[in-house]
């Protein structure tokens, strides 16, 4: 396959690799793509597996967070490790899939996000916003052979946008509607939506980021439990818990809520930092672990329902919202979130009750978004991203 001839490209495979803001593992999808446009008939699921990091990368890559401890040896060496981790990853699920590597045209890797600051920061009278995706390219090429689409996000920065959220532009290619407006739910790390207008071409997409997925969940979950548990499993802690009302009310207050759009978010704002304040109001008001858990569970909850009031269902009332991520997989966030869905109308589905898969989305969007790159195909958004123009994302590692 060479660059440029996209019209005549035959079936192909990809890979994509994700690495979330949750810093659980390495989604890795095999899929296979039919000969041209990747439409939605187009892009199917071969193989997807979850590997998760060894518990010391896993804790190393926390401790890059923080600005003061990500020094440019750990961050240099992380990028190069974490590059070796996703060449086994690719290569195991390409194994997986019954495929060698010479029958994969493309890997896609999103990296692992360790900063993200997409606002304008202007010095000089120059824009400076950035944003840091380690997991070197380079490094997947040459351990796999198969040419490597890397660092997507910095492209979109680079012509005014926020460089996130990316995976919309495949929600476009693959879920799109004529006949119901809908709502696409990640619920990761962080929360995001996409708004699928019926029948709207890609200019009248719109995504944007909701606020905490399981970010707040998982950090006091890991705090209260001195880091034994890393998530509330099957949403079992929230259940046995009471919402503290006056703890909600007062988190509803968090500005980033009403701030207008186009903006994404992140660690920077809902991270280790959020968890601890969290946790001292805890100790100062008496409440209860189970409480604090089911109080943020119903704030994640909210967001959702809040973003969707005040950003979409002014210019779309929505049909459906398909939720995909881990946060699929918590019952409890899932029923309080129809809760807050369904009297506006809107029916709450899991990516799995049309037979998809939760785990596997971001991973098939990153192998998309790679079939786009190579073939120097525009695959942002700029409805979504805020950029003043379509550009190819992804750097190239052959
Ligand atoms: N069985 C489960 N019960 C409850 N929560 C779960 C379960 N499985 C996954 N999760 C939640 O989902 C999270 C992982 O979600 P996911 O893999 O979608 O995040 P991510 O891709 O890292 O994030 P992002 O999309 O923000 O980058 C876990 O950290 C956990 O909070
Ligand atoms: C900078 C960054 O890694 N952002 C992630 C994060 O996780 C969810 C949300 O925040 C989204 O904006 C984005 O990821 C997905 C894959 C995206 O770009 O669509």
């Amino acid at each position: 396959m060479t660059a440029g001839s996209a019209k005549t490209r035959a079936e192909r495979y990809a890979v994509g690799l994700m690495s979330g803001t949750s810093v659980d593992g390495i989604d890795a999808a095999v899929i296979r793509i039919a000969g041209g446009e990747s439409d939605r008939s187009a892009a199917q699921l071969v193989a997807f597996a979850n590997t998760a990091y060894p518990p010391a990368v896993r804790e190393a890559i926390f401790e890059l967070f923080d600005p003061a401890r990500a020094t440019i040896d750990r961050v240099g060496r992380m990028n190069v490790r974490l590059g070796e981790l996703y060449a086994e990853a690719a290569l195991s699920v390409i194994a997986a899939a019954g495929l060698a590597p010479a029958d994969i045209a493309v890997v896609g890797s999103h990296g692992q996000t360790i900063y993200h600051a997409p606002e304008p920061h202007i010095e000089d009278g120059r824009d400076l916003r950035f944003t840091v995706q380690i997991g070197e390219g380079a490094v997947i090429a040459a351990r796999t052979g198969i040419p490597c689409v890397s660092d997507f996000r910095v492209a979109d920065m680079a012509v005014g946008g926020q460089g996130a959220p990316l995976v919309p532009f495949t929600e476009y290619l693959l879920y799109r509607e004529t006949e119901r407006t809908l709502l696409l739910q990640n619920i990761g790390g962080i929360g995001n939506i996409t708004v699928l207008p019926a029948g709207s071409g890609a200019e009248g997409v719109f995504a944007f980021d909701t606020g905490p997925g399981n970010m707040l969940i998982d950090g006091v979950v890991s705090l209260l439990t001195g880091g034994e548990l890393k998530m509330d499993a099957g949403g079992a802690i929230a259940a046995s818990g009471r919402v503290n009302e006056a703890l909600l009310n007062r988190l509803k207050q968090e500005p980033y809520y009403a701030q207008p759009l186009p903006k994404s978010t992140g660690r920077e704002r809902f991270g280790a930092a959020y968890a601890e304040e969290l946790l001292a109001y805890k100790q100062k008001h008496g409440l209860s672990a189970k409480d604090l858990i089911a109080t943020v569970t119903m704030l994640t909850a909210w967001s959702i329902g809040d973003a969707y009031r005040r950003f979409a269902a002014p210019l779309h009332a929505a049909d459906v919202m398909l939720v995909g991520g881990g946060g699929s997989y918590n019952p409890t966030l899932i029923g309080w979130l129809k809760r807050e869905m369904e009297p506006m109308g809107v029916q709450v589905l899991i990516q799995e009750d049309i037979g998809q898969s939760s785990d596997a989305k971001e991973a098939v969007a990153f192998a998309l978004l790679a079939d786009y790159a190579i073939a120097r195909r525009p695959n942002n958004l700029p409805s979504v991203t805020g950029a003043n123009r379509p550009v190819v994302l992804g750097k190239i590692s052959y």
